[in-house]
């Protein structure tokens, strides 16, 4: 096995009412270097990823170990080096970025030749809906439905010509938690207009016309308005990023992250502002990333 090293973005899904369809790549990267050992080890080096006792522990080696059962191969011995700068639970799709990341490892580690359908698939089925997974391995923004278990339909919108920017709160939500307050079923009425809303949003996207999508996707009915309470300044966020020139504000995933659209180059301009007011905040502005999973091989090993 040669030397590699997977890199994994993280993800921003949702937008308002695409729930569980439309999410985007976000430039905070999990990365992991991956080299063959004698006994597994797995060395963490972020304040970001969780504590473990022992490599069985790891969320990223048990997606793979499960991956490389699929397939009747068994892991080889590896040492990995994990580092991250996506925070965990805050709605950044941590969680999707661990499972591209942990499918990744047993593919390269097991040579299973996966197709990005197959890694779309197993990745939705662990985390149950495609929306951040497919981001993460495709980059860019990405809608997609998975109408059945052996279905999932996608299509990638590139080049959206915008800045995004993250309010980070010190706080963790998990989506389990913000899943738990949403409503289980929608009516008529309401799932036909929260969806006419979604699709007007996504229309609006790819017409370039950015007024209307931030207009949209801050209407959304199928999430937001039972979140709202979950989520630190919720409404505040948006009236002040919207005061300040953004088209759109609106959680980002699961919460309690909240993410604006901003007009391509006004971004830093509305990033520095924010952080004068949301001095307790992590505010950043991020960049789309426009590939998702990427796995290089390491020079020395390639070289030879
Ligand atoms: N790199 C990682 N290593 C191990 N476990 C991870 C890693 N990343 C995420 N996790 C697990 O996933 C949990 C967070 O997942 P959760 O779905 O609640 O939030 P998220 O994915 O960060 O946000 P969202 O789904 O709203 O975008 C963490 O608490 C941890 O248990
Ligand atoms: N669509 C998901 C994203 C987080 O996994 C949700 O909002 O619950």
């Amino acid at each position: 096995m040669k030397d590699f090293t997977i890199s994994v973005p993280a993800s921003t899904a949702n937008i308002g009412p695409c729930f569980d369809s439309a999410g985007a790549a976000l430039n905070l990267y999990l990365t992991l270097q991956v080299s063959e050992a004698d006994n597994w080890e797995i060395e963490q080096h972020s304040e970001l990823l969780p504590d473990e006792t022992n490599y069985e522990e790891n969320f990223i080696y048990q997606i793979a170990k499960q991956t490389a059962e699929r397939h009747n191969k068994q892991l080889p011995a590896c040492k990995v080096i994990i580092t991250s700068d996506i925070p965990l639970a805050r709605g950044l799709g941590s969680s999707a970025s661990a499972v591209i990341a942990g499918i990744e490892l047993a593919n390269q580690a097991c040579e299973l030749s996966l197709s990005t359908e197959e890694k779309l698939h197993y990745g939705t089925e662990i985390e149950g809906h495609p929306d951040n997974v497919a981001p993460a391995l495709l980059g860019e923004m990405v809608i997609s439905v998975k109408t059945s278990d052996h279905e999932i339909d996608w299509i990638q919108l590139s080049d959206l010509n915008l800045d995004v920017i993250v309010y980070i709160p010190n706080i963790e939500l998990k989506t389990e938690e913000a899943r738990n307050v949403l409503p289980a079923n929608y009516s008529r009425d309401s799932a036909t207009t929260a969806s006419s809303i979604s699709n007007i949003l996504i229309a609006s996207l790819l017409k370039g016309d950015y007024n209307l999508a931030g207009k949209m996707m801050e209407k959304d009915l199928f999430h937001e308005p039972y979140r709202a309470n979950l989520i630190p300044n919720y409404k505040n966020i948006k009236k002040e990023a919207k005061s300040f020139g953004a088209y759109g504000t609106v959680i980002s995933g699961a919460g309690p992250t909240m993410i604006s659209f901003v007009p391509k180059g006004e971004g830093q301009a509305i990033a520095e502002h924010m952080k004068t007011v949301y001095k307790d905040y992590q505010v950043n502005m991020l960049e789309v990333d426009r590939v998702g999973v990427q796995v290089t091989q390491s020079l020395k090993r390639a070289a030879e």
